[in-house]
């Protein structure tokens, strides 16, 4: 397995030197300098030669893990005024200038290491501002340290400057919402790759660059780790970027020192309001992204308020786009519109045109309305960015439309019976995955999931009635009950979907199975070949997380030994028939008596 503390890194960088470093932040220079061929914020990721970007946290300043970043190599230091009281208290042996907003506290703690703080640099360091010093016995060189009011907004220019500001050799599409962000992204990726680009991605899945891909810890890196991976596909000749914003990554400065070419707004509902307090202060979020600091332009989906309010508040030259699939009813009036949606394989094709009449007919081979909305946003931040319209007709004809396949988001794995693994983790996803499975489901539609433990509880009823309203069978397991009681997790669950199967009146089977993979490989063995079976809540997730325990567990690995059994028990099935009608026929030869071998009397 991967450790959370891999990182994609370009295998070259020039030096650079700290002084520069700290001009071009607006910090004070420090006394000494060094050079730096990296960042990175966490020290479990600092190789040598590193700037040891140590933030504030809300568990602990990243201060605290100074002197095993510069034990692992960190040739400088960019912090606050605390981490600077910090590295004074570890006795961590430093170079800072004297007007850089360090504390008496600080400024005492560092003498009291033995430090000379005079002229023009306060030296925390046991000797005479030397680079040697003994201070506090760490033995370690004295780093230079660069001091900043908010080191969160510093972290990405400092990182761009590092790495020569890879993001400005590259065309780059950010996309942003609740919903949508993957799949759109994997969407413009390969439209950006059939129109000729060599494309760098991502996101909550993976990230990618050229031949380097390493499976995602956040859906949006850290800033440090951002720009290092931009670095690395500049390296590797890729130049094109489609990746995924969080509203955390914008509230905590992770994408500062990018200003995307393209911008894209899918949607926006109730979601992560532990993190922003509430729906307008998540909004505001997400809207910062369409500001000439972070965007050149922008995509906006007006299918929903949000979208509209959106468009309404862009402060960059916003294209907006209607698709009629979502809450709001198809908008005439915006930029570029969806029309003609029809069933195509297993996803839609549907029409997109400009209101100065450009048109072009193109498919998505994923299923449901939503994936239409995501479709055509990522053709549409496409040509906003300037691609000519006929490149991209033409490279959608050749590449089959928008037919990339997204980890875990309505991935198809057979098509009889159909079984589709998706992300669907909440109830909103839930019955629009399961809406849009239903209308090319001839036989029986059935749900594999279950709800996370120690997370949003309340949604656990309203998951199980959704699947009873949006399905026929329903097999109720466990998804990451993390540290909670399972069992109690999915008691609500079936709670929600028998009180619904009550009020309702129908007919759906309901069963509960805990082990995830004995759910999975149930609802498969027990589908005839017209059905659907859906499992939802972890698509490309491979871990679940029981009592502190990590468990491999991949949802599409146990589909597939799923199918792999019931195609072995069909094939059996089939061999005794044929064994019984072989031995039915021989006794028919052989004996003028006909005997059925079935029969017992
Ligand atoms: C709420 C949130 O986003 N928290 C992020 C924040 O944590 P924090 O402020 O608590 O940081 P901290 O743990 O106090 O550490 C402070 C500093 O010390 C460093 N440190 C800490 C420990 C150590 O041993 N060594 C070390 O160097 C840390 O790297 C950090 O720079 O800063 C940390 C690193 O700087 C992030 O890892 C952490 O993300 C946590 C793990 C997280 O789960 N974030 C999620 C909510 C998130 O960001 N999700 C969005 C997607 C949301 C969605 O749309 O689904 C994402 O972009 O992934
Ligand atoms: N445009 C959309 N509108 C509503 N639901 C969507 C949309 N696109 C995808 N979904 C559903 O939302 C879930 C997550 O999709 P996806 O991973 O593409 O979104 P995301 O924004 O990246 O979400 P996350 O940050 O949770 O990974 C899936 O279950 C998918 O079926």
């Amino acid at each position: 397995m991967t450790s959370p503390h891999s990182r994609i890194r370009p295998a070259a960088v020039t030096p650079r030197r700290v002084s520069d470093l700290a001009a071009a932040l607006g910090a004070q220079v420090p006394a000494a300098d060094a050079g730096v061929t990296g960042v990175a914020s966490d020290n479990r990721a600092v190789q040598p030669g590193d700037l040891f970007v140590a933030l504030p946290g809300a568990r602990v300043h990243g201060a605290r893990f100074a002197a095993d970043a510069v034990a692992r190599g960190a040739s400088a230091v960019l912090t606050d005024a605390a981490g600077v009281e910090e590295l004074a208290a570890q006795g961590v042996p430093f170079h800072a200038a004297p007007a850089s907003g360090v504390t008496a506290a600080a400024a005492t703690g560092a003498a009291a290491t033995g430090a000379a703080v005079s002229g023009a640099a306060a030296s925390g360091t046991a000797a005479s501002g030397g680079d040697e010093p003994g201070g506090a016995g760490t033995g370690a060189p004295a780093v230079p340290v660069v001091v900043v009011p908010d080191p969160r907004t510093a972290a990405g220019p400092a990182a761009a400057h590092v790495y020569g500001s890879p993001a400005e050799s590259l065309a780059t599409f950010g996309l942003t919402g609740t919903n949508g962000k993957t799949t759109t992204t994997y969407q413009l990726d390969h439209l950006l790759r059939g129109i000729g680009h060599k494309g760098g991605l991502v996101g909550t899945v993976e990230t990618r660059s050229g031949d380097r891909v390493l499976p995602s810890v956040l859906t949006t890196p850290e800033a440090a780790d951002l720009q290092a991976v931009l670095a690395a596909m500049v390296e590797d000749g890729v130049d094109s970027l489609a990746m995924e914003v969080s509203s955390h990554a914008i509230a905590q400065h992770r994408v500062d020192g990018i200003v995307y070419d393209v911008a894209g707004f899918t949607n926006l509902t109730q979601d992560h309001l532990d993190f922003h307090g509430d729906l307008e202060s998540y909004f505001a979020v997400k809207a910062e992204l369409f500001t000439p600091a972070r965007s050149r332009r922008g995509v906006v989906v007006v299918d929903d308020e949000h979208g509209v309010a959106l468009a309404k508040r862009a402060e960059v030259p916003v294209a907006t786009l209607s698709t009629g699939t979502g809450v709001r009813p198809l908008d005439d009036s915006a930029d570029w519109t969806v029309s003609d949606v029809a069933p195509d394989g297993t996803g839609s094709a549907f029409t997109l045109t400009h209101a100065d009449g450009r048109s072009l007919r193109t498919r998505t081979s994923l299923p449901g309305g939503y994936n239409v909305a995501n479709a055509a946003l990522a053709v549409v931040m496409v040509l906003e960015s300037g691609a000519p319209f006929d490149a991209v007709a033409g490279a959608l004809a050749r590449i089959d439309g928008l037919a990339a396949t997204v980890p875990g988001r309505m991935e198809v794995l057979a098509s009889r019976p159909r079984v589709v693994v998706d992300f669907a983790h909440n109830t909103e996803a839930l019955e629009l995955a399961l809406a849009a499975l239903r209308p090319t489901t001839a036989g029986r539609l059935s749900v594999v999931f279950g709800a996370t433990g120690d997370r949003d509880p309340g949604k656990r009823p309203f998951m199980g009635a959704a699947a009873v309203r949006g399905a026929d069978v329903v097999v109720v397991t466990d998804d990451d009950p993390h540290g909670e009681d399972r069992a109690s997790v999915r008691k609500a669950v079936l709670d929600g979907a028998h009180e619904a199967l009550a009020e309702d009146g129908t007919t759906v089977e309901i069963t509960e199975i805990a082990d995830r993979a004995a759910a999975i490989a149930h609802a498969v063995a027990a589908a005839d070949d017209d059905d659907t079976v859906l499992v939802a809540g972890r698509g490309h997730e491979t871990i679940q997380e029981i009592a502190g325990e990590d468990h491999l567990l991949d949802d599409r690995e146990e589909a597939r030994a799923a199918l792999a059994a019931r195609q072995a028990e069909i094939a059996e099935q089939a061999e005794l028939a044929q064994d019984r009608a072989l031995t039915r026929d021989f006794r028919l030869t052989t004996d003028h008596t006909a005997v059925d071998p079935e029969r017992t009397n």
